[in-house]
């Protein structure tokens, strides 16, 4: 490519042997230069890129279509846009390159094929680029393989720990649930097992290779459940979400979708969410294209459905389309026969846990527990057991560690009189002392029943979304 110089140094010459220097530069300090004609086919390629890319030989790649030979190659995107791709990483065999693609016009301005640069480590100031792209990418392949394996649930049928007839029959349609593939709908008070019960059902169902995906309606503000369940497209917004991004349906695909509290779904979205469980197709939030998806829904309330559906709150076609297959699981209170097992395996877990030995009860603790009213039901029975274990050292837990623990009302700090009697010098903005008051009403509620937000919002009279709001406003996340 070397070529001597005119005499006369008129702006073409120039423009001539810049050019032509520059390809010289590029060539000899690349590790591999090529070139494609206006339709995307390989019209040139040095040595150097034909030995990396393990091709017989330059001529062996001539007039291909260029992904054939490099499969993530943009220059096809530079042909039709001609535009150039000045700065860009592309693996190619496992090795990130940093490539440079311009375009090729002729006199009148037509693109009539694009010139690509494969700059690797003879560029040293680019090698710290380099570096950081392949950390972020292993970063990136580690956080993928990890979610992966979170998704795949680590829960069976037999994870629900019971003997009492009611929970072996229960169990006994979990698995007939789980081998049908049909819509199930999971009903009972707070903390009984609705979450860990739909785990099981996952992993005894055909689709257990595939992802288990959650979502709880009541923690999702009712402006961001459209997106959730069906994801956004591409610039429909502006911001963090101009990229679009997956919904929850989509993620499951192939899986089990863990519908948490369905019975707190807003109306407009019942009605979205009908169509998607008859036709199994989404339409993300701004875009007009219909994705085909295969998600089998298991949806649990704490709720009367029936109720709701009768109030007008629930609508009632979407209540039959859930209630395929409906199991109840009953209250702690109406299983007392599972109470030993239940603590023997709390207990066990807790020790695992905690590094300490395992604790045991008392037969007066026995008899305290099974004549609680467990209203926070398994949840509220691991929190005591915790509770109590970390009140005494001795090994055998007793009905005096659990007296303390198990009444909710004497758990809650400011007595309504006490908050009365405030001195007239200490009197501040209302609303600040409002603020404060609930704040504090706020976290103690959350500590006595162990943050279990559903016990909470119904002990202090909110719903769900407005509980998650106020933790978040008076940020008692990590209180
Ligand atoms: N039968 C059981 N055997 C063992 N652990 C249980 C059982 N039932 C509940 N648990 C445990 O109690 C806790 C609460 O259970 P889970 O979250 O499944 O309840 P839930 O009914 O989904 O509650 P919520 O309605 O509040 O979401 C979990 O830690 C779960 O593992």
């Amino acid at each position: 490519m070397k070529t001597s110089v005119a005499a006369s140094w008129d702006v073409d010459s120039i423009l001539r042997v810049g050019m032509e220097s520059l390809l010289d530069l590029f060539d000899d300090s690349c590790e591999g230069t090529m070139a494609v004609d206006d339709h995307g086919r390989i019209a040139w390629i040095n040595d150097k890129y034909a030995a990396f890319l393990g091709l017989k030989s330059p001529e062996s790649a001539l007039g291909k279509p260029v992904e054939e030979v490099i499969p993530n190659s943009r220059m096809r995107e530079v042909v039709t846009t001609g535009k150039p791709i000045l700065l860009d990483i592309m693996m190619i065999r496992d090795q990130p390159l940093v490539v440079m693609r311009i375009p090729l016009k002729d006199d009148s301005g037509k693109v009539v094929g694009a010139l690509g640069f494969a700059l690797y480590d003879r560029l040293q100031r680019l090698k710290p680029l380099v570096s950081k792209f392949s950390e972020l990418q292993w970063a990136l392949a580690n956080t993928q393989k990890e979610l992966a394996q979170l998704r795949h649930t680590k829960y069976s049928i037999s994870s629900f720990v019971g003997v009492s007839p009611v929970s072996l029959e229960l169990k006994h349609r979990a698995r007939r649930a789980a081998q049908l593939d049909t819509t199930v709908l999971l009903l009972g008070e707070t903390g009984t097992g609705k979450e860990l019960l739909a785990h099981g059902i996952h992993a005894a169902s055909g689709r257990a290779g595939k992802p288990f995906v959650g979502i709880n309606i009541a923690a999702v503000p009712e402006t961001l459940l459209e997106a959730e369940f069906f994801g956004v497209s591409p610039g429909a917004y502006t911001g963090a979400d101009r990229k679009g991004r997956e919904g929850k349906f989509k993620i499951a695909d192939g899986g089990t979708l863990f519908l948490d509290e369905v019975g707190d779904m807003p109306l407009q979205v019942q009605a979205k969410l009908l169509r998607v469980l008859q036709e199994q197709e989404i339409e993300p939030l701004g875009s007009n294209t219909i994705t085909k998806v295969d998600v089998r829904v298991i949806a649990a309330t704490s709720h009367d459905l029936k109720q709701l559906v009768a109030d007008g709150k629930f609508r009632s076609d979407l209540y039959y389309r859930l209630n395929v297959l409906p199991i109840v699981l009953p209250p702690l209170r109406e299983r007392v026969a599972d109470l030993d097992a239940l603590c023997e395996h709390l207990l066990e877990q807790i020790a695992t846990r905690t590094g300490m030995p395992q604790r045991e009860l008392t037969p007066g603790a026995r008899a305290f527990l099974a004549s609680y009213h467990w209203p926070g039901n398994v949840r509220e029975l691991r929190n005591a057991l915790e509770q109590a274990g970390m009140l005494t050292d001795s090994i055998a837990l007793s009905e005096d560690d659990f007296a303390s623990i198990l009444t909710v009302e004497s758990a809650l700090p400011i007595p309504p009189s006490e908050a009365a009697q405030v001195p007239l010098t200490e009197i501040r903005p209302l609303a600040e002392t409002v603020a404060e008051v609930e704040r504090n009403l706020i976290r103690s509620a959350l500590e006595s029943t162990g943050r279990n937000k559903a016990l909470t919002a119904r002990m202090l009279g909110i719903s769900r979304a407005t509980l998650y709001q106020k933790i978040e406003d008076y940020q008692l996340l990590s209180d």
